[in-house]
């Protein structure tokens, strides 16, 4: 088994029946799914949230029962993927273009667990390029505001077209030398007329699941407030 499929296949044991489950989006919560579906054909009761379109597509395949967001009062548990996260359980997300309804899902779920293999850990966040999603109206413009905070920027595209989000927005990929202070950055993108979000996740994860060299699981929480 790679790291991957070790680390999204442990998130499922925290499912418990008659939970309302926020289901993340990229390469490593694929394999909670799958293991979610193995668990919902042997009798498992759930509710499944998803945060993109790719995700909502497979977990109609493997008959993961699905609601949308208004129509639940509370999500008890949301696993997802991260491109990084530091020792304070901070992320940078959006890698596959899905953050602002990851980052909706993950602050309305009670417990939001990071399914992520060993190399996505990071001393500090920034190596990996932060996403922005922008609306499409003034894009050049609100790019040329991100540039202002001494960011390298990058209208992401795919086939020579800017990428679209499940949103009908597009991303900006945003280098900044490192991202020392993450909350502060969140705030000052956030403020800036036409970014919807970004991709730094401050603060939300309570655990963080990993393996170590031996492939041993770690499990990473972060200390209550
Ligand atoms: O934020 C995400 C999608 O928007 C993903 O969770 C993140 O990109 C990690 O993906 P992967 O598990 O494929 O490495």
């Amino acid at each position: 088994m790679n790291e991957k499929n070790i680390v999204g296949e442990l998130a499922a044991d925290f499912v418990k029946d008659g939970m309302v489950v926020g289901l993340g989006t990229g390469s490593t919560v694929y394999f909670t799914l799958m293991k979610l579906g193995a668990l919902v054909e042997a009798g498992l009761s759930i509710q499944g949230i998803p945060t993109s379109v790719q995700t909502a597509e497979l977990a109609k395949k493997l008959q993961i029962p699905l609601a949308s967001m208004d129509e639940v009062k509370k999500i008890d548990i949301a696993i997802d993927g991260a491109d990084e996260f530091d020792s304070n359980l901070n992320l940078i997300k959006g890698g596959g273009g899905a953050l602002v309804r990851e980052k909706i899902v993950a602050k309305a779920a009670e417990k939001f667990i990071v399914v992520a293999d060993p190399s996505k850990m990071v001393k500090t966040l920034g190596a990996f390029p932060l996403p922005v999603e922008v609306v499409p109206f003034g894009a050049v413009q609100t790019e040329n505001y991100i540039r202002e905070l001494q960011g390298k920027t990058k209208l992401r595209q795919t086939n020579g077209m800017p990428f679209q989000t499940d949103n009908g927005n597009f991303i900006i990929d945003c280098s900044f030398p490192s991202i020392i202070k993450p909350q502060e950055l969140e705030s000052i993108l956030n403020n800036i007329p036409g970014v919807v979000d970004n991709g730094l996740f401050v603060g939300m994860a309570d655990m963080v699941i990993t393996i170590d060299p031996g492939h041993k699981p770690v499990l990473l929480e972060r200390e209550k407030q």
